[in-house]
């Protein structure tokens, strides 16, 4: 049984509008459920090519006004592959019902006062499948992260090569580490090389990104909770200071944490010990902590957003990331690098930047840094014809083609969605491969699309 069933999104596809009604009526009894009726394959196809929304299950009525089941069926499959579809038909035809459900339908239900009770059931076991290839999907990026070597950090000039001197050190001992730099400079691949260069590296690796957690489960989050602790906790769950036990755990966006959470984290690092929610029983950790933020977190401490005392009890051994516009020729080094790679991964032939395209490179500011410039290459990768980049085929963004300036009249955020608009547009609208490509969540890009910041042309 999974821990968290999450709401689905069901189109109901019936001509007879009585009956439509019934089931609508049936299925929205669960306020998880969100409704779409539709009286024709037609209204249906429409509304997915016209609008972003994806179903988590249909109910296809077997004979609609434009098309026989199997059809409307094969029609369906074309755009949404994987979503199960519910087949509800008038007549009990064995051969019918066989021939849909080896085509891959997920059940076959015929119309009799009982139907909108079975498929009441057929939705809740669809709810829960959904719900495991989620735990599935989760679990398997955490092995995956454990797992993880440790990715070489590419850089060549002085400040790279003081930090690669400091990361050494900090591999030596078990100290704090505080990580700040702006975003994309590497704080991550930092945390992760130190860990894999220290004695803890066949131990976990555990990486929270604190900003990614709705703020109410992130007590939970990191130190676990017990069954029934509250709505929702269906079972016990350790936390991620306990599954961190051995190794390094490392706390993304710190600053993000709210000053509630800072209390109780300042009381677990004095202690050494964490308690679940639900629990009054203490357990003992042993972790080594690192933690980065893209803000200045002194500046936070003076505006009294975060407490003083944790920021002195994090602060450890600092190191700061050079922003990407200060490492001289590492551009090139890094782009040659992304380049090489991107080239393998597609199966393109071997590409190489023109003296133009190296020039370009190196007079833009990358204010999204090391990360910006990864995913400018790997489309160029893709755009360039022949096999040489050329300026044309880097899209950096008008206003920050000056390596002087650093911000140009857009604001960030309006520079992270001209940045998700190109790559949506380069790649038709796939917005898994774009989330793939910048490493964002898809979640995030629907969120873009939904408060029009870009969209899918
Ligand atoms: N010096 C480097 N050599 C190779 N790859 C790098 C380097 N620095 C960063 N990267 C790559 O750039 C991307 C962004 O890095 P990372 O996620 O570590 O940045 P970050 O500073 O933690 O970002 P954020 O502040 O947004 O969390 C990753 O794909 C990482 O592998």
């Amino acid at each position: 049984m999974p821990a968290f069933l999450p709401p689905l999104t069901i189109f109901i596809l019936e001509d007879n509008d009585w009956y439509r009604e019934l089931l609508a009526y049936r299925l929205n009894q669960n306020p998880d459920y969100t409704i779409r009726s539709f009286g024709s394959a037609k209204a249906c196809l429409d509304h997915l090519t016209q609008t972003q929304e994806r179903p988590d299950l249909i109910t296809l009525d077997y004979s609609l006004p434009d098309g026989q089941g199997d059809d409307v069926f094969k029609r369906l499959r074309v755009p949404l592959p994987d979503v199960p579809i519910l087949v509800v038909s008038a007549q009990e035809d064995v051969s019918t019902a066989v021939g849909l459900l080896r085509q891959g339908a997920y059940d076959y239900l015929v119309k009799d006062e009982d139907t909108a009770d079975r498929l009441w059931h057929s939705v809740h076991n669809v709810r829960q499948q959904v719900a495991l290839r989620l735990e599935v999907e989760q679990l398997r990026q955490q092995i995956g992260q454990k797992n993880a070597p440790a990715q070489p950090i590419l850089g060549e000039s002085a400040p790279m090569q003081a930090l690669s001197a400091l990361i050494d050190k900090a591999a030596r001992t078990a100290i704090t580490v505080s990580l700040s730099g702006e975003t994309g400079t590497g704080k991550e691949l930092v945390a992760r090389a130190i860990h894999f260069r220290s004695e803890r590296r066949n131990q976990p690796f555990v990486a929270v990104n604190v900003a990614a957690i709705p703020r109410e489960l992130i007590e939970s989050e990191l130190f676990g909770h017990e069954k029934g602790a509250f709505t929702g906790a269906v079972s016990r769950r350790i936390g991620r200071f306990e599954e961190a036990h051995g190794g390094t755990l490392f706390l993304d966006e710190i600053a993000e944490l709210d000053l509630n959470l800072q209390a109780k984290l300042l009381r677990v690092l004095q202690e050494r010990e964490v308690t679940r929610v639900g629990s009054n029983k203490t357990i003992a950790f042993d972790a080594r902590l690192m933690v980065a933020t893209h803000h200045d977190l002194a500046e936070r401490v003076k505006e009294n957003l975060f407490r003083e005392d944790l920021y002195y009890r994090l602060l450890g051994l600092p190191i700061k990331l050079p922003p990407l516009r200060e490492r001289g020729e590492d551009v090139l080094l890094l782009a040659d690098n992304f380049l090489r790679k991107s080239c393998l991964e597609n199966n393109l032939p071997m590409r190489q930047f023109s003296a133009d395209a190296r020039k370009k490179l190196l007079q833009y500011a990358f204010p999204g840094n090391v990360r910006e410039l990864k995913a400018v290459v790997e489309l160029a990768a893709v755009l360039a014809d022949g096999d040489v980049v050329r300026p044309q085929d880097l899209s950096l963004r008008n206003g920050l083609g000056n390596a002087s300036e650093s911000g140009g009249s857009q604001t960030l955020r309006e520079q992270i969605a001209a940045i998700v608009q190109r790559y949506l547009d380069a790649h038709k609208g796939n917005i898994l491969l774009v989330a793939q490509q910048l490493q964002i969540g898809k979640s995030t890009i629907y969120r873009m699309i939904q408060n029009h910041e870009v969209r899918v042309r």
